[in-house]
């Protein structure tokens, strides 16, 4: 009878999970006979909370949809509105009331709200109208919450450990009220989307990725933590506003910084040794040292890095077949990144990786060389040239490059002049492909579009900052720039443009579409690390998604709306090379279907009845 037929032994919390599933049966079993509305089939959930505290627990409220014999035993008759309503009703009711929010950030007030009463609402809402709300819960409109967050705060959600807590987190963890937590999203919120520091107003983004965890991937409500390391802001306007949340000194930095994520990576470590833990919008370098400090020990990945990697990697490689390329010709491609950061470097790395594995480049030098980088000041070129065809070797020394590191001078192009403007590079390299991961908005300039759609039939144009007003163009420039040729996406969702009578396709690239199904590839499997296989992986699954049809109109691959279907078959992707790399640590029966199993896993928001206990099992 368990729920997960698959699951033979487990190691670790799974056991406790299954066990826990073990005990809700026979506890369901004893009570079928006292409580009518229940049969065998359902799950049932369990509480010890009574009256009041049910209602407003979000995790038990069915708001409206208390049967009459839950009311009676929960304690809450008379509590609750006389007549029951199903959960279709109140939907009804939630979409009319959503539909009178005026503006994005009314909605996203709207949504949180929900979310604080009746968490299986939320997510039914959130998983039926997916396309349209993640814009709300997520990007753009998350941006302009994290903005504002110490305007709008009403309730807490997640965990904070600020520079008060040192010393202490160990011991914090255990307020958390789960004793299983699967995935865990975790910011310092230093570089929030392309808004810079926002400090612990970040904690917006974790608290939406984790929305997407369970709506796109099936993950319990109950097993997502979100947290900010509030390790300070150098936001002048934040430290100078007495409603910040946050605490009022500057970041810390260098080792008293590295030790503060130590102390809460083993904290959380201690209590939570198999949750999965995504490090989110970390400033760079931050980001690569944690990564690669933590990729080796423990079960984590920086978003920004890896998960953009593999969704950019997707677009590149289905663009690639909707110009009629087969995507191991990857090598061929001249692609130009703008923006070095983690979010560039982390994609260009996804890149190199395919183009080595794909086994048509002679050595990763050769793959380095197919991308040109450009960051605020320019293309990563040779400081000591003068000329674009300057041949000259790089002497020794950097001049003011010199603070570029070992990760970005991979792209350093010695033949080219240092800090060329990107119309400049344009024209020189002729590229295929142009991806921005800048934060800047308008680096896309009219001139170096239209010199690129010059030099290629089919432009491949990936504007992929975030929020929608940090994008390097809109979708309606870069249609009118190429004269309606590119294959565009974006990582903040555009609508579809109507160009010369025609409708040109916008495609959303955004790493939304990879950790969803991460995750649960991950929590399926008990995967014990998050290896590059798995992204690269993620990336060829993504790109093999659309049909001929789709990619023929410019449709890269499925949108945010068929997340959960996506998730899948990532998910089974990853437990594949899980179990392929001997990193799952949970055992499959001979003879069962993955996918299957991965289907089986995911969380689905219903109903289910509720029976008190005494809290004695
Ligand atoms: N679509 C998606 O899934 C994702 C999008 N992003 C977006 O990528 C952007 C960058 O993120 P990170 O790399 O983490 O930030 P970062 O701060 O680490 O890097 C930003 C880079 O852009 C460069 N840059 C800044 N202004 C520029 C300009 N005017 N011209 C050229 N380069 C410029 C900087 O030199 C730096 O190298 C953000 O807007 C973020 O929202 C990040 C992750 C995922
Ligand atoms: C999408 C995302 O993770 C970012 O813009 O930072
Ligand atoms: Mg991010």
């Amino acid at each position: 009878m368990l729920r997960n037929p698959v699951l033979k032994t487990v190691h670790t919390t799974t056991q406790r999970y299954v066990t826990r599933q073990v005990r809700d049966y026979s506890r369901r079993a004893l009570t079928t006979l006292a409580f009518p509305d229940l049969r065998m089939e359902t799950m049932v959930q369990t509480t010890t909370k009574h009256g009041m505290d049910v209602i407003h627990d979000p995790l038990l409220s069915k708001g409206t949809a208390f049967s009459l014999s839950e009311r009676e035993r929960l304690g809450i008759r008379g509590l609750v509105p006389p007549r029951t309503q199903e959960m279709d009703k109140q939907l009804q009711r939630i979409i009319r009331n959503l539909r009178e929010c005026r503006t994005p950030l009314e909605k996203f007030i709207f949504m949180t709200a929900l979310q604080d009463r009746n968490e299986t609402l939320y997510y039914r809402l959130l998983i039926d109208n997916l396309e349209e709300l993640s814009q709300v819960i997520y990007t753009p409109t998350v941006g302009e919450a994290c903005q504002r967050f110490h305007s709008i705060y009403r309730r807490a959600r997640g965990m904070y450990f600020s520079t008060l807590d040192r010393g202490q987190m160990a011991a914090m963890v255990h307020n958390w009220p789960h004793d299983q937590v699967d995935v865990i999203v975790v910011t310092d919120g230093s570089r929030v989307l392309g808004l810079g520091d926002l400090g612990a107003n970040g904690m917006q983004i974790p608290i939406g990725k984790l929305s997407l965890y369970v709506a796109g991937g099936g993950i319990r409500p109950t097993s997502i933590l979100p947290v900010v390391l509030d390790v300070g802001t150098n936001n002048e306007e934040l430290l100078n506003d007495p409603l910040y949340l946050g605490m009022g000194h500057r970041r810390l930095e260098g080792e008293e910084y590295y030790s503060f994520v130590d102390e809460w990576v083993h904290a959380i470590q201690n209590r939570y040794p198999n949750a999965l833990i995504q490090f989110e919008d970390f400033k760079y370098p931050h980001a690569y040292n944690l990564l690669h400090k933590y990729q080796n020990h423990i079960c984590c990945f920086n978003d920004d890095i890896q998960s953009t990697s593999a969704v950019a990697l997707a677009g590149v490689l289905a663009a690639l077949k909707a110009r009629g390329k087969p995507i191991n010709a990857l090598n061929e491609e001249r692609i130009i990144c703008v923006g070095a950061g983690s979010a560039g470097v982390g994609v260009c790395e996804g890149i190199i990786d395919c183009m080595v594995e794909q086994g048509k480049v002679k050595s990763r030098e050769e793959a380095y060389s197919r991308i040109w980088m450009l960051d605020q000041h320019g293309l990563l070129g040779n400081p000591h040239i003068g000329s674009t065809d300057g041949t000259t070797p790089l002497p020794f020394g950097l001049g003011d490059r010199a603070n570029l590191d070992e990760r970005q001078l991979c792209y350093l192009k010695r033949d080219m002049k240092d800090r060329m403007g990107l119309e400049d590079v344009v024209k020189a390299i002729k590229p295929t492909v142009i991806l921005g991961l800048s934060g800047a908005r308008g680096v896309f300039t009219e001139g170096a579009i239209r010199a690129m759609a010059e030099g290629v039939e089919k432009p491949v144009v990936f504007p992929l900052s975030n929020p929608t007003h940090q994008s390097e163009c809109s979708a309606e420039e870069a249609f009118k720039w190429t004269d309606g040729r590119a294959i565009f996406a974006s990582g903040s969702p555009f609508k579809d443009v109507e160009y010369k009578g025609k409708i040109r396709k916008v495609n959303q690239i955004n790493n939304a579409m990879s950790f969803p199904g991460l995750g649960l590839g991950i929590t399926v499997s008990r995967a014990s690390r998050v290896t590059s296989k798995m992204f690269l992986e993620t990336a060829i699954t993504i790109a093999n998604m659309a049909s001929e049809d789709q990619l023929k109109s410019g449709v890269l691959f499925p949108g945010v709306g068929a997340l959960r279907e996506v998730s899948k078959e990532v998910a089974a992707k990853v437990c594949e090379v899980a179990y392929e790399q001997g990193l799952a640590r949970a055992h499959l029966r001979q003879g069962v279907s993955l996918k299957g199993v991965i289907e089986e896993s995911m969380w689905s928001p219903e109903y289910v009845p509720t029976i008190r206990i005494d809290g004695h099992i």
